[in-house]
């Protein structure tokens, strides 16, 4: 564990009980923070405290979500909660999967990376499936290192050209199973009933809160 003279000033004024969202995505951290908000966890971010970003070295999203929240744990000295998650194509053999972020570039630009899945799709034909699906891995690390982790899903159908301004990274061309809106078009109250992101707090929540 760090000492606590190489902790920032913001990490030394948190309260005790604070849970850390290892997190520098801030759409992923409203999302976090509203289906927290029912439990009256406040939690404050990896952004928030000037946390550095550990690199993504997993190869799957729970061994990513695992290592960013121990990373935070382990500098914070207190629990933090990582998300690691992903859009998952069926024609794609499930890229950009892992590298979801990373197909948005340095610029995290995911016009261009949904642009870059559909002229992927394009490439092999009318007739190619667009069933996706989306991915949400959660770690939950306590500075002495223990890890629980937990794993939602929720699957549909990708369109184009992307509709919504709601959400964030790849919302705007994702529609769930059964529903015509994208995931950029509903509120963003419905999305976190039934996203992959609810599907996983929902089994943290019953696991530990
Ligand atoms: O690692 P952190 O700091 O949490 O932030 P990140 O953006 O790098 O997050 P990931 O490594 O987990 O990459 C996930 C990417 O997948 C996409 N993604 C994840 N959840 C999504 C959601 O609910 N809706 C749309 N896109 C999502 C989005 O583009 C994210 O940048
Ligand atoms: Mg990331």
């Amino acid at each position: 564990m760090s000492g606590e003279g190489d902790q920032p000033q913001a990490i030394r004024k948190l309260k005790p009980g604070t849970l850390v969202i290892a997190s520098h995505n801030e759409g992923k951290v409203r999302e976090i923070r509203a289906l927290l908000g029912p439990y009256g966890i406040e939690p404050i971010s990896a952004a928030e405290l000037d946390l550095p970003e550990p690199e993504e070295t997993g190869t799957t999203f729970v061994a990513n979500a695992e290592l960013k929240a121990l990373y935070a744990a382990d500098l914070s000295g207190f629990p933090a909660l990582a998300d690691d998650s992903g859009l998952c194509v069926d024609a794609l053999n499930g890229d950009p999967g892992i590298f979801s972020a990373r197909w948005g570039g340095p610029e995290k630009n995911f016009v261009l990376a949904m642009e870059s899945v559909e002229s992927n799709l394009a490439e092999q034909g009318p007739d190619v499936s667009r069933a996706a699906h989306f991915v949400c891995a959660l770690a939950l690390a306590w500075p002495d290192g223990h890890v629980e982790w937990f794993e939602g899903r929720v699957d549909g159908t990708l369109v184009w050209p992307p509709r919504g301004e709601n959400g964030f990274g790849y919302d705007a061309m994702f529609v769930r199973d059964g529903d015509t809106q994208t995931f950029g078009e509903i509120d963003p109250d419905a999305k976190h009933a039934i996203s992959h992101r609810a599907d996983a707090f929902q089994q943290l929540v019953a696991a530990v809160l």
